[in-house]
């Protein structure tokens, strides 16, 4: 039974779910406890040679024993046993736990054990969750859920991922699932029983039906990507003209010197990122070039950068110098900010920003001025209905407010993560939610035609597309070519 061997990964047999794979779970390092997983048909017969013990411990109860090495008898660690036998396991197959000291000398102990015992090998990324799909226990969402709720930085994150695994989005897919398969039964029905006439009542149900769930799908899609925005960051660009305090923001949020500050105009030319937790939402900052007219080659790259990140922002931080609006009325600032970014700036970097991007004014240095002409400012910034923040980075004042400001603004894009339907949070989703609508809409214009001159055939393989669509979303159907590339995302013994 026991082999005297250490065999890694790639001498794992092709039959991948009929091998009993073993690694830490718990994270690599130092720690007080170490959780090392063992799962697979032969879980059973490694748990007793590893506690010299034919009795396993009871299901589900933490039982303390003494852990040995089965080649030479050594007793390894004292730890907890949690034996789960399948198909209540995460996997669904049998399934043991091993909590033993976390030093690296045990756990180090504990896996070349397991690995001298035969038909054991170490897992690969993503081998336990893989499992629980093969099995059933999780659908490709609840997957993803899981994956993103490993990965959550911050509350709002986490929450939506705990949603997503908790099936929540997966349930909204199945009630469509059974919508969409009452109405392929009632066509198929009709099809199949009305010789030449054609059930006017059955179909006009159908129409209705397909007709509502065609509007749910568009408004599902219609969020403003607001649940892929929450998983994968809010983008936030800092621009402005040259000087205004740009970098220093920058590092004001993030709390270290992530971009170089210094008085000379065009400091910053490379985009600096940095991500920072604001009010539980992620957000993507980047600090961009000054944008004014220039002849010097970098500059003008770092200007165009800019602008390309300002296209491409999901909201803009309109940075400004208050010092220099002393004597200079500010109508030009307020009637479009965005359009002062496209003035003094020579041909080659020109770009017409959309003027539906969401921005915030932020007014620097208010150091530097009075705090009556402060107040008339931000009273002229009122009036006009302009948001506008006034702050100086020097001192911190008006940091708290702006902060609220833009956590505020981060949950309109991201939206309340555990209110009204679950969002879309990948890609993927929208991608084959797409492809599901699409087929309703020809659907409803067959339907809106009338079927004599179209085959209802025709028509019923419309729904049968979206049907098919939803389903791999859930990963009923036929996703085998994408399984890998999201369960590489994975890390060893999750
Ligand atoms: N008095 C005062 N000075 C500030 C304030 N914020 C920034 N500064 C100074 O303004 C100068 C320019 O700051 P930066 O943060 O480099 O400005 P920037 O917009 O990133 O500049 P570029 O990258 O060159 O476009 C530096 O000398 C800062 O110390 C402020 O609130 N008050
Ligand atoms: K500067
Ligand atoms: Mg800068």
């Amino acid at each position: 039974m026991v082999r005297f061997c250490i065999r890694s990964c790639s001498d794992r047999p092709s039959d991948l779910y009929r091998s009993t794979v073993f690694a830490v779970s718990s994270g690599h390092g130092v720690s007080g406890v170490a959780v090392i997983r063992v799962t697979g048909p032969e879980t059973s017969e490694a748990v007793k040679l590893m506690t010299k013990s034919d009795n396993l411990p009871k299901p589900r109860y933490a039982s303390l024993r003494k852990i040995y090495q089965p080649s030479t008898g050594d007793l390894v660690d004292k730890g907890l046993i949690l034996w789960f036998p399948g198909p209540n396991s995460f996997t669904g197959e049998d399934l043991a736990e091993f909590q033993v000291h976390g030093g690296s000398a045990v756990v180090e102990g504990i896996l070349t054990s397991l690995s001298e015992i035969d038909g054991l090998y170490p897992a690969m990324a993503g081998d336990f969750t893989r499992r629980a799909f093969e099995n059933e226990k999780l659908d490709l969402t609840e997957v993803e859920g899981l994956a993103d709720l490993i990965h959550a930085q911050t509350e709002a994150q986490r929450k939506q991922a705990l949603r997503q695994m908790d099936g929540h989005l997966s349930q909204l897919y199945k009630i469509w699932s059974k919508t969409l398969l009452k109405s392929v039964a009632d066509i198929e029905a009709t099809i199949d029983f009305s010789e030449d006439v054609i059930e006017d009542g059955i179909l006009t149900n159908v129409k209705n039906s397909v007709n509502k769930l065609a509007k749910e799908v568009r408004n599902h899609l219609e969020d403003g990507r607001r649940g892929e925005k929450l998983r994968s960051g809010v983008n936030v660009v800092i621009a402005g003209p040259p000087n205004v305090g740009k970098s220093s923001l920058l590092n004001l949020l993030c709390q270290r010197p992530a971009a170089i500050v210094s008085p000379l105009e065009g400091t910053t030319r490379d985009v600096v990122e940095t991500a920072v937790n604001i009010g539980g939402y992620p957000v993507l900052f980047s600090d961009t070039a000054g944008i004014r007219q220039s002849i010097d080659p970098v500059e003008k790259e770092g200007i165009k950068r800019a602008k390309s990140k300002i296209s491409a922002a999901d909201f803009v931080l309109i940075v400004h110098d208050l010092s220099k609006y002393k004597h200079v009325d500010i109508d030009g600032l307020l009637e479009s900010p965005l359009r002062m970014l496209n003035t003094n700036v020579d041909e080659s970097t020109s770009a017409d920003f959309d003027e539906n991007i969401e921005y915030l004014m932020i007014l620097n240095k208010a150091d530097l001025i009075t705090n009556n002409l402060a107040v008339q400012m931000k009273e002229a910034f009122n009036t006009k209905g302009v948001n506008a923040c006034i702050i100086s980075c020097e001192t911190g004042d008006g940091i708290e407010d702006f902060i609220n400001i833009l956590s505020q603004k981060m949950k309109d894009i991201c939206g309340d993560p555990v209110v009204g339907n679950p969002s879309i949070t990948q890609a993927r989703h929208r991608f084959h939610l797409r492809e599901a609508l699409n087929s309703l809409e020809i659907y409803l214009r067959m339907a809106h035609d009338g079927f004599e001159d179209h085959d209802l055939v025709l028509g019923a393989e419309e729904l049968r597309i979206a049907l098919r669509e939803l389903g791999r979303i859930t990963g009923n159907i036929g996703t085998e070519d994408i399984l890998d590339v999201i369960f590489r995302d994975f890390c060893i013994g999750k």
